[in-house]
This record gives C-alpha cells, structure tokens and sequence, in this order.
C-alpha cells in the first residue's frame, strides 16, 4: 500500500532533517532532539576523537559510545565520518553521537570538549620504524592541536598518533607557543604496551592477565618501552631466560602485529581496547574518583629528560600526581640508560619541528 500524502510529508520532513554528518536534528523540526538521549549532557563528559574513521578510531569510537561517562561523542576525520558516525549512532546507549568531515568542521569538533583522544595518522608497514611515520604523522598531529589550542585549550588530551615519542613534545610545544601548555593535561597513549606486558607475563606465570600489573616505563618504540618486571603485582620473579623473552616480547609487540598484518597496518583493535581503558582512567579522573593510576608518556622530571612514561595519578585537572620509578635491578638500569638516549633524540626532533 501506498502511503498517505500526510505520510509522505512526514517522511520527507524527517528525512529532511536527517543531516549526515552531522546527525542533530533541529529544534524547529518539531521533531523531538536527539540530543535528548544524553541526559548525561550536564553530568557526562563531552569526548572527540580525532582520525574516528580510521582502523583504531572506528572500535575506539565504538567502545567510546559504550561509556557510561560519555554523554557527547564528536567523531571528526578527513574521510568517511559521516559513515561511522550514521553506523555507531545507531547503538542504544546514552551518548549523542556527531560527526565532522575534514578541517573546515575540525572547531565545531572540538569547541566545549572535556577530553580529545587522538589516533589520526599513518600506521607503518613491515619494515618501517614508528620513527618512519614522522614526516607525515607530525604535521597532523600539530594541525589538530593548534585547533584544541583554539576551540578546547582546557581540554585533557591524549596523544596515540605515532611516533609517540616525538607526537606528544610536538603537542606540548604547539600548546605552549599558543599559550595554553598546561602539562598536566597532555598524555602520551602507552597504554597498549601495559596490556601487552600484562598478557605476556600472565601466559608466563599461567595466571589471569586481568590480576597482572606490570609498569612500562621509558617511551613507546623499541628500546625506549621499559617493562619493570622487578615490580609486576602480584609479586613475582623471573629467570634471566624469561627476563630476555618478556622484554623483547613487549618491547616489540607492535612489530609482531605489524608483520602478522603483512602490509595492513599496525594493531588497532588491541589500540582501541588500551585507548579506552586509558580514557576511562581519565575521565574516572576528572569526575574525582581517588587512585585512579596508569602509565603514560609525559612532561616529567622523574629522569632528567623533559618527557618520560612513568605511572601518574589522574584526577579533577589531569595528572596529580607523577610517581618515580622505584627500585630497578641491574637488568632495568641498563635498559634505562639504553632507552634514555633514544628518546633524548625522538623528544627534540619533535620540539625542533614546532619550534623551525
Ligand atoms: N600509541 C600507540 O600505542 C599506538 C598503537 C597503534 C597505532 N598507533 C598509531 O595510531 C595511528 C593511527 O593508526 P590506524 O591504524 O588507526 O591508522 P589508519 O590509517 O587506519 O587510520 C588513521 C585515520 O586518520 C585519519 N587522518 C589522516 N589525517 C588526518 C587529519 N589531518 N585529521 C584527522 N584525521 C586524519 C585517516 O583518514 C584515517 O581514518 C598511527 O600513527 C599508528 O602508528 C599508536
Ligand atoms: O607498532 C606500531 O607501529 C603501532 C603501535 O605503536 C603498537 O605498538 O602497536
């Protein structure tokens, strides 16, 4: 059967305000809002991600749009968003999701965000080092902070475009040449290589990963990811044998998935699992939960380089508190050292580039 004229006035009314990417519907409409499913929107946290198209953004967007704490979702990239954005509002949580095509709509991403992940960029292929990536992932990453300078500046935010090591100084010198550097709230992602650490020693001790806290310290690339296997909970040794095969396990666990993946890109589906679990830390921060301590890479005088991963607390305004590195066996000083004079390099290449 046909429908109605009044029918057909009403689809075509709807479908008039069906407005992809950006999915609101107008108050004027008549139509209720869909801005009306995030009650959260005064008691929620408004989150960007930034690259929401791509292989992490699109679970990370998903996962995202499962939090609890999220009342706002704004999924901004160069291609695609509108398409992710249709797909994942469709899920019945409570978040509002909104999308945002390329960087004439990057501000109205980004303006009143509480927090901004970011995982845009080129992933590497066999062979190539995250180092590789720089010379395109640096100008994007800049870009992208010189708009949460202007549109977010209070913003907490978190750094997952490779190489890490040099993305999150890049960010810090942008933020400071706008005026608004508040280093407590600039956070390299390491997340991946904590829950990479955890599963590999839980398969060596044969326990549950979900009981295993192994801090990672140093950088994220190679030699510059230290796992402190002298301090993983619940306490523990290791054989040098085992030592060797964890530490090298961890440390090139990227590159494992990187050739697993065989010209595909790098891990994005344990990258959206470990962005989320950060993310949630810091909004279970911001909302002022107590104990809330995970690893990353940040401003820090924990050694005497300007930026290191070391496990911090977050809370109301980002990171409270950076904790030192504890006692470190032989094996461990030795790879600090090691991971010291790699990324001395990668922090100032990355604050060169701004500073040029
Ligand atoms: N920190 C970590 O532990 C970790 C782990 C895995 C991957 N990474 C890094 O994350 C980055 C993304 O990886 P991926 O697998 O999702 O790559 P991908 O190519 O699948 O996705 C990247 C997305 O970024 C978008 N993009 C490119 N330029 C942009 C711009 N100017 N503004 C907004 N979006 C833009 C692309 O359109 C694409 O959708 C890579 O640099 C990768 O090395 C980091
Ligand atoms: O290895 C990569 O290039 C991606 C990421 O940094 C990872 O650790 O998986």
């Amino acid at each position: 059967m046909q429908p109605s004229g009044d029918v057909n006035q009403r689809i075509a009314r709807i479908s008039a305000h069906l407005n992809p990417p950006n999915l609101q519907m107008e108050e004027s409409s008549g139509l209720r809002q869909a801005n009306c499913r995030a009650k959260g929107g005064s008691s929620g946290f408004k989150v960007a991600i930034l690259g929401a198209a791509g292989g992490i953004g699109q679970p990370l967007a998903m996962l995202m749009k499962m939090n609890p704490l999220v009342s706002v979702l704004h999924l901004y990239d160069v291609v695609n968003a509108p398409g992710v954005t249709a797909d994942i509002s469709h899920m019945d949580t409570g978040a509002v999701v909104r999308g945002f095509l390329g960087q004439k709509e990057l501000e109205n991403a980004l303006i009143g965000m509480d927090l901004v992940i970011i995982p845009a960029g080129v992933p590497r292929k066999p062979g190539m080092t995250r180092d590789d990536l720089f010379n395109i992932n640096a100008g994007i990453v800049k870009t992208l902070c010189e708009g949460i300078a202007k549109c977010c500046p209070k913003a907490i935010v978190n750094v997952i475009s490779n190489p890490v090591n040099s993305t999150v100084p890049i960010a810090a010198e942008v933020f400071r040449k706008a005026g608004t550097y508040d280093p407590k709230r600039l956070l390299g992602v390491t997340m991946l290589d904590v829950v990479r650490a955890n599963t590999f020693v839980a398969e060596v001790l044969g326990i549950d990963p979900r009981e295993v806290d192994v801090p990672v310290v140093g950088g994220h690339a190679g030699v510059t990811i230290l796992p402190l296997l002298s301090q993983v909970k619940p306490p523990c040794s290791f054989t040098p044998e085992e030592t060797d095969y964890l530490t090298n396990r961890i440390q090139n666990g990227g590159t494992e998935v990187v050739e697993a993946k065989a010209g595909a890109g790098s891990a994005t589906l344990s990258m959206a699992y470990a962005a989320v679990k950060f993310a949630d830390a810091c909004l279970r921060g911001l909302r002022g939960d107590a104990g809330v301590v995970e690893c990353a890479f940040v401003a820090s005088q924990v050694t005497e380089l300007p930026f290191f991963a070391s496990k911090v607390r977050l809370g109301r305004t980002g990171i409270e508190e950076i904790y030192p590195l504890g006692p470190l066996n032989e094996s461990e000083r030795v790879g600090l050292e090691k991971a010291k004079k790699e990324l001395a390099a990668s922090i100032e290449k990355g604050i060169s580039f701004v500073k040029k």
